[in-house]
């Protein structure tokens, strides 16, 4: 014969408090959510839930009381005394309209504070009072209640467990209500020592008529700041009818890394922390949304992360992005602020949607070596805009590339780089491309040969010193003429092996230096020689090799320091002596003299 298993509620509820819930708080929350529930399956003019904190009541239990339509002696024996029992669902199982529980626990979390329940109740309909006498060890008894109830109704009464009397006295369980249950449509009572105050106060802006245009954004902007602590810079409202969802979308001052929302289903609070409501992209926003289809998991503490969120979060998403190119046409200035503020969450936007693309091409100011300006505004002047892709590489080249007019961009932000590649796939007319600061050399002129003469000996002299290095020199004409040399090295050299013989080159002479660097590597940097820059011309007129070598090193140095590579040992070497050398030389010069 088949046999029923037999529960051991001691172990469920340690399992329940351990692993579902995050709080023995939360059984407020649902003794509450039941007594509205309750008053839902009712609808009479006389509905109220009042709460009796245990240090306010005669007996020392906290007490939850509605007017609803409680519960005969039969539905104490298949909802209440049956785990898992639950009048909220249909025949088939599914949940039923306008109720916040479902599963048929929400019970049981009493027993996280108290060892034993009392619930006192009478049927709408029936003559009748019930009493239902729960233990945590998981026996009950049904009986007559002695007290009568005048109303149709139900009292749960809880004894705080030793210890735990906090959990169900006035301050916390005042705090509770406030914060789990302000925006009940219902009227729900705190009694104090000699009053009963209304917690349920507040209707969502969104679902009064009264409030209407300049009003309910005040009133959205007010609920920002009691609920998430800010006064946003702009609001967005969210609908999604199919899943019953409503409310805001508000734009933080200052720019947060990941958002999550603020989630109420039915009106009552479930998270404060929901990470799933809204699209990944959306991280300019935090929203506060009540809903009334998308479901809730056990804990009730979190959505479900099911197909019909998906579905919402999708459609939330689309409001946002309309939203977004709405504000962009009509109100350009107010896009531009929020752009200096979340400018990374609109990037990491634009690399996941084309509207965002554009917008983000339209609206974001990108560094760049002709200035300051939208990728819009730069692809109408410059049929192909170059980028360097990291900071490094954009200051080695920008001066010079500005001076030629080669448009560069400062791709060096996060998603900057995916921004121009999609770009580029996403418009057949607009082309961009990676520039290697090594690249520039091709935009720099070749020199007159008369010069490229004149040079000879500067040049010769530059390859003796560089001969045991991987750096090749190069001659050629540019502007500013104020620039004398270059050195152009990419981000792959630049990061080249200097560690292992570094020690053994720190004090050396320039010689061991030069002998201990053999390099070859397949991309050499350039240092450039700008045959413009007149006294280079004045040097290059001498015939005095010591005093060139001496210049040239002198160069070589300043290039590096003003380039921000990463040095060899040889490089460092050449920092350290190059100028004292200089000096030297000078001063030994004028003695002569
Ligand atoms: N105050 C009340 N008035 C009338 N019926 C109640 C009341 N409290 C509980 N019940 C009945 O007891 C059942 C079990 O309640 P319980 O809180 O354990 O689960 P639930 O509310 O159905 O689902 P969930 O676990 O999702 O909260 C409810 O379905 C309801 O029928």
């Amino acid at each position: 014969m088949a046999q029923n298993f037999h529960v051991d509620l001691g172990g469920i509820v340690d399992l329940l408090g351990r692993h579902l819930y995050s709080t023995p708080r939360v059984y407020l929350r649902e003794l509450v959510q039941n007594a509205v529930d309750a008053l839902t399956a009712r609808s009479t003019d006389e509905m109220a839930v009042t709460v009796t904190p245990c240090d306010v009541a005669a007996d020392g239990r906290l007490q939850v009381s509605d007017t609803g339509i409680g519960l005969t002696r039969d539905d104490i024996d298949r909802v209440l005394s049956t785990i898992g029992g639950s009048s909220k669902r249909d025949e088939l199982g599914f949940s039923r309209e306008g109720f916040l529980g479902r599963f048929g626990i929400g019970l049981l979390s009493c027993f996280l504070v108290t060892d034993e329940v009392e619930i006192i109740t009478r049927a709408d309909g029936s003559e009748q009072t019930l009493r239902w006498l729960g233990r945590a060890d998981g026996t009950f008894d049904v009986t007559d209640a002695d007290e009568r109830r005048e109303q149709p109704g139900t009292d749960v009464r809880l004894a705080p467990r030793p210890g735990q009397a906090e959990l169900l006295s006035a301050d916390l369980v005042g705090h509770l209500l406030r914060h789990y249950a302000a925006h009940l449509p219902h009227r729900i009572r705190l009694r104090t020592a000699d009053d009963l105050i209304d917690v349920a106060d507040r209707r969502f802006c969104w679902d009064d008529p009264a409030t209407t245009g300049a009003d309910r954004r005040a009133a959205a902007i007010e609920l920002c700041r009691e609920e998430l602590g800010f006064t946003p810079i702009d609001l967005i409202p969210l609908s999604d009818p199919g899943t019953g969802t409503r409310g805001y979308a508000f734009v933080p001052p200052t720019p947060s890394g990941r958002s999550t929302h603020r989630v109420y289903a039915h009106n009552m609070l479930v998270t404060e922390n929901e990470p799933n409501l809204l699209p990944e992209w959306a991280f300019f926003v935090r929203a506060v949304v009540n809903t009334d289809h998308l479901k809730l998991t056990a804990s009730r503490e979190s959505l479900q992360d099911d197909d019909d969120l998906a579905e919402a979060r999708d459609r939330l998403g689309d409001q946002l992005r309309s939203w977004l190119l709405r504000t962009a046409q009509t109100h350009p200035g107010r896009m531009q602020e929020l752009l200096a503020v979340h400018h990374l969450g609109m990037r990491a936007m634009a690399v996941q949607d084309e509207a965002m693309l554009d917008l983000v091409a339209r609206f974001l100011p990108f560094e760049s070596t002709v200035g300051t300006a939208s990728l819009d505004d730069l692809l109408a002047d410059h049929p192909t805009l170059h980028y360097c892709d990291n900071d490094g590489d954009y200051r080695q080249v920008s001066q010079i590339a500005g001076a030629q007019r080669l448009a560069v961009i400062n791709a060096g932000h996060a998603y900057d780089v995916e921004i121009l590649q999609r770009l580029q796939s996403a418009r057949a007319e607009s082309r961009t491309a990676r520039l290697d600061p090594q690249d520039l050399i091709g935009y720099l002129a070749e020199p007159a040969p008369a010069d490229r003469e004149l040079f000879g000996t500067v040049l010769d002299q530059a390859g003796a010193m560089l001969a045991r290095t991987d750096v090749r020199t190069e001659l050629r004409s540019f502007r500013p003429e104020t620039v004398a040399v270059l050195l152009l090295a990419s981000r792959k050299d630049a990061v080249r092996a200097v560690e292992d013989d570094l020690a053994e080159q720190a004090d050396g002479a320039w010689a061991a230096v030069l002998s201990g660097l053999q390099r070859d590597l397949p991309n050499h940097p350039r240092f450039v020689i700008n045959t413009d820059h007149p006294d280079l011309r004045r040097l290059a007129g001498s015939s005095d090799t010591e005093l060139i070598t001496l210049a040239l090193r002198a160069l070589y140095a300043h290039a590096l320091a003003s380039g921000r590579h990463r040095l060899t040992p040889f490089d460092a070497t050449v920092l350290q002596q190059a100028l004292p050398d200089l000096l030297r030389t000078t001063l030994d010069l004028q003695e002569l003299r």
